[in-house]
């Protein structure tokens, strides 16, 4: 394996000299990161996204993580012979479906998480959203049309809950005591059911709960892309309406940009949607004055 050549000591103060004013005006802001599925590949990503969490604690702001864990679910459904359906960008999720959902991604993934950020001297406390109280939902109901012509249909998506209410207070309350909550989107309904709710969902969620300066939403594109596949680097409302309607938004990227637009229009400052397959995404965004990725507006 080969390693990157070593910078010049003028250009490492250089970069950390260009980051200075953001370290200051971001002293205390909540960003709230999305971390998807298909952002965990491999040993050295996961590894630098710990990083960059566990930096952005210790130079003053309040990270909060809410992952996802779509294709470490699809494996485990896989090995038990159950094929994974969606609609809408949201997996319909049957009995035995919701009992995978819930070991993946309170368990292996969450604690996956947390495990990397400890290991670089972070203080990560792993929750889902029935802990404290963090994530009341109910079932969600999805209007499906398949094309212009058919009719719009109302699936049952078994267990795939919306959210009816956040309590952050356990989020304040680990914050405030240095820890770096690491959120799992499996929430609990107003009888005690289990929920499956969309990792981008959640995180829109939590971030207006928070008043969250930032919400990262990290995937494996480098942002929105046109009809041409060329990035758009600023995107509203109505471009996202109509490239919704015109098939060119289409499968997961339909839940994350209607969330992020939640987000946007609740009052969280900045919603990009950035590449987690890039090192140290998080950091280049923050930090840097090259903006990357796809910036959410009103
Ligand atoms: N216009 C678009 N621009 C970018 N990606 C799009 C677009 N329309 C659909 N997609 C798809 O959305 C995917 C991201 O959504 P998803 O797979 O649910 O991500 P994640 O697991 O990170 O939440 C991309 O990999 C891409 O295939
Ligand atoms: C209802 C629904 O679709 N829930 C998602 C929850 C995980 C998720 O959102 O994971 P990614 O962010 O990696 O896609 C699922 O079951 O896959």
């Amino acid at each position: 394996m080969t390693s990157d050549p070593m910078p010049a000591n003028s250009t490492v103060a250089d970069i950390l000299i260009e980051a200075l004013p953001y370290i200051r005006r971001f002293s205390g802001m909540t960003v709230v990161v999305k971390y998807g599925g298909h952002a965990m590949v491999d040993d050295q990503l996961k590894t630098d996204f710990a990083r960059d969490i566990t930096l952005l604690k210790f130079i003053g702001l309040n990270p909060v993580v809410v992952h996802g864990g779509g294709p470490q679910i699809n494996r485990v459904l896989d090995q038990m012979g159950i094929r994974p359906q969606f609609v809408r960008g949201m997996r319909l999720t049957d009995g035995p479906t919701m009992d995978v959902v819930e070991m993946v991604l309170g368990g292996k993934v969450n604690k996956g998480i947390v495990a990397q950020i400890n290991q670089q001297g972070g203080k990560a406390v792993g929750l889902s959203g029935k802990d404290g109280g963090l994530i009341e939902a109910r079932k969600m109901r999805i209007v499906h049309q398949a094309d212009a012509d058919s009719p719009p249909e109302i699936i049952d998506p078994g267990m795939v809950g919306e959210v009816t209410r956040i309590d952050p207070g356990i989020i304040h309350t680990l914050s405030q005591q240095g820890f770096i909550p690491i959120i799992a989107p499996v929430g609990a309904g107003a009888a005690g059911e289990t929920y499956n709710i969309n990792a981008d969902l959640v995180a829109s969620h939590i971030a207006v709960a928070l008043s969250a300066g930032r919400l990262m939403l990290l995937t494996d594109v480098d942002g929105v892309v046109d009809a041409h596949d060329q990035l758009i680097s600023s995107i509203d409302a109505a471009t996202i309406g109509r490239m919704i309607d015109d098939g060119s938004i289409s499968g997961g990227m339909i839940p994350k940009i209607e969330y992020a637009l939640h987000a946007i229009k609740n009052g969280v400052k900045k919603v990009p949607i950035l590449n987690g397959r890039r090192r140290h995404a998080i950091l280049l965004e923050l930090f840097t004055d090259r903006g990357i990725g796809t910036e959410v507006i009103e």
